[in-house]
Parts: structure tokens; C-alpha cells; sequence
């Protein structure tokens, strides 16, 4: 936390406000999925596909090819989200081509999911639960594959009617077979609040004026940009390998990301640690001279 005394002055604010000012807005990639899991790599929803029985090998390796050349991009700290986006255009505009070409049936997503690696991240029953049983919504702003979001999260038990997924879904033709792609392309920089509200559907939203937001990328940040008359925003990212302090740097208010620290926070940091080696220093004579006297017979 950048602020301590701001976050806890947020949070009491909020609870002070009510269950009933409050929506959540998060993520789905790597953040209510799990990143790792015994030290293993959790697929995002785009992976559960691409490496399932539903894609030719060809086809696989070419998803592949397109990841080693994209993600790296993605996560680079030195380059900004304007040089990024149109190369995150062009990574989900072939990812989505390739997939269109491998005619994947709908019928067959269900296996594929169960199938997988997908896991929710811990605690995410006591978190959804919590949810419904204050009727908070919970929006989830996705640039993975609505489709199959869905149904890891409807596997998982916790699809209530309180979640509302907006992502990039798929459209099946007659006999169920993918032909392309709904609407407009989502992709991390363009999720927002405000497009969904636009379309009508969300009227009860605009009376919840308190948001909590989770995500784990830049693109992340802005999911709440155009909620109506927005008072309070905690946002919580979690650090995952999207080196996550600049979180903090652009939003210093209310995050949990570890912060880079200053010079000031650097020389406390060595002034303490140089305290405690004297203290541990200290403790070790006294140890020694006690182990001494209880060795030596009087
Ligand atoms: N072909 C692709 C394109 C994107 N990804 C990953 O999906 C993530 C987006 O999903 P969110 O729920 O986090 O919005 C993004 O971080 C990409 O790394 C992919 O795996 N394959």
C-alpha cells in the first residue's frame, strides 16, 4: 500500500456507505484464476482452448509462435500502453483468425474446460458467496474468451445472477459451429465501465457510487473509468509477472501492489536492518557467554 491511513479511510467509508452503494469490478485472467499452482503455469481462458483437442497441432504451434511474440510485449515495464495497443490488436486479431479456422463446436466447450488446468484463485467461493449474499454485483471485464470464461466459472459452481461477464464471445453458426466473432474486439486496453452502461442493460449500477476494482495489469486501471458519479475506488492488483509497482505509481491512493521504493524508505530500510544485525550480534555474545557459565561446574 502506498498510503495505509488513505486505503483504511477508504474502506471505512465504504463500509459506512453500505453493501448497497457497492459494485466490484475485476478481471478474469490471472486474477480470479489462479497464476500458478504447484509451481505450474494456470491457463488463461484464451490457453484452455489453444492447447486443447479442439486445435490441430498446426494450428497449436502457431498460437504458440503468436504467444512468445505478444506476451513478452504485453508485460514490457519500458514501453507504453499506446506503443503496446496496436500490437495487442494485431496478437488478438490473428489469435481469433487461427481459432475461427479450426471450426471448434460449441457443444464441445464443456469437455474442454473440464479438461483443462483452469482454477479459480483461493477463496474464490467465500468471495462470490459474499457477493450474492448482498446482492453486489460483480462485473468481470475480460479480454480472454467469454465463452469459456463462463464456463469455468459456471464449473466452479459460482456463476450467480449477480455476474455479468463482458468479453469477446463467440458466434456460433446454425449447426453450432464457430464463424467468427461477436461485437467489438475487447483486448486489455479497452475495458470499460462505460461501454456497458451505454447499452441499457446496467440502470442499477449507476447508483452504486463505490467501487472495488481488481486486476493484475495497466489496462486493468481504467475498468471503471465512466461509472457514474464515482465517490470511493479501492483497487487491488495482484503481482503477478506484469511488474506490477507501476500499479502504485499511477494510482498511489489505494493499491496493494509492493511500491519502488524511495530513497527515503531506502535508508530507513538499512537503518533498520543495520539495527537488527546489532541486536542479533548482541544476543549471539550473550548466548555465548550464557552457554559459558552453564558449561563451566562452579
Ligand atoms: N491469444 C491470446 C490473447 C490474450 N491472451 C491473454 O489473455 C489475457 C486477457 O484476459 P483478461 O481476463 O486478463 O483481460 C491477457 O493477459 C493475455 O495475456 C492469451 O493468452 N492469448
Amino acid at each position: 500500500m502506498g498510503d495505509p491511513h488513505r486505503v483504511e479511510e477508504i474502506i471505512k467509508t465504504m463500509q459506512k456507505a453500505g453493501t448497497s452503494t457497492i459494485q466490484v469490478i475485476s478481471d478474469f485472467d490471472m486474477t480470479l484464476t489462479r497464476f500458478a499452482y504447484n509451481g505450474k503455469r494456470c491457463p488463461t481462458s484464451h490457453n484452455i482452448l489453444d492447447n486443447s483437442k479442439l486445435i490441430s497441432e498446426e494450428c497449436k504451434a502457431q498460437l504458440k509462435d503468436l504467444l512468445n511474440i505478444y506476451y513478452p510485449i504485453e508485460i514490457d515495464s519500458k514501453r507504453t500502453a499506446k506503443e503496446k495497443l496496436p500490437l495487442m490488436v494485431e496478437w488478438w486479431t490473428k489469435a481469433h483468425t487461427l481459432l475461427v479456422q479450426q471450426r471448434i463446436r460449441k457443444d464441445l466447450l464443456q469437455d474442454v474446460v473440464r479438461e483443462s488446468d483452469a482454477m479459480l484463485r483461493k477463496g474464490y467461493q467465500l468471495f462470490f458467496d459474499h457477493l450474492l449474499e448482498h446482492s453486489i454485483p460483480l462485473l468481470i471485464f475480460s479480454a480472454g474468451l467469454g465463452d469459456v470464461l463462463e464456463e469455468v466459472i459456471r464449473q466452479a459452481g459460482v456463476f450467480h445472477p449477480n455476474v455479468k461477464v463482458f468479453s469477446n464471445y463467440m458466434d456460433f453458426d446454425e449447426t453450432g459451429v464457430l464463424k467468427a466473432f461477436k461485437g467489438e474486439l475487447i483486448h486489455i486496453y479497452n475495458k470499460r465501465e462505460g461501454s456497458l452502461l451505454n447499452t441499457g442493460h446496467f440502470q442499477e449500477l449507476k447508483s452504486r457510487h463505490n467501487v472495488l476494482l481488481v486486476g493484475d495489469s495497466l489496462g486493468d486501471l481504467t475498468m471503471a473509468d465512466g461509472v457514474h458519479g464515482m465517490e470511493n475506488i479501492l483497487k487491488i492488483g495482484f503481482l503477478n509477472d506484469k511488474v506490477g509497482y507501476y500499479w502504485l505509481h499511477v494510482h498511489q491512493s489505494s493499491l496493494s501492489h509492493p511500491n519502488k521504493p524511495s530513497t527515503m524508505q531506502k535508508v530507513m530500510f538499512l537503518f533498520l536492518l543495520r539495527s537488527f544485525i546489532v541486536l542479533m550480534h548482541r544476543q549471539l555474545v550473550q548466548a555465548l557467554f550464557k552457554c559459558r557459565w552453564t558449561l563451566t561446574p562452579c
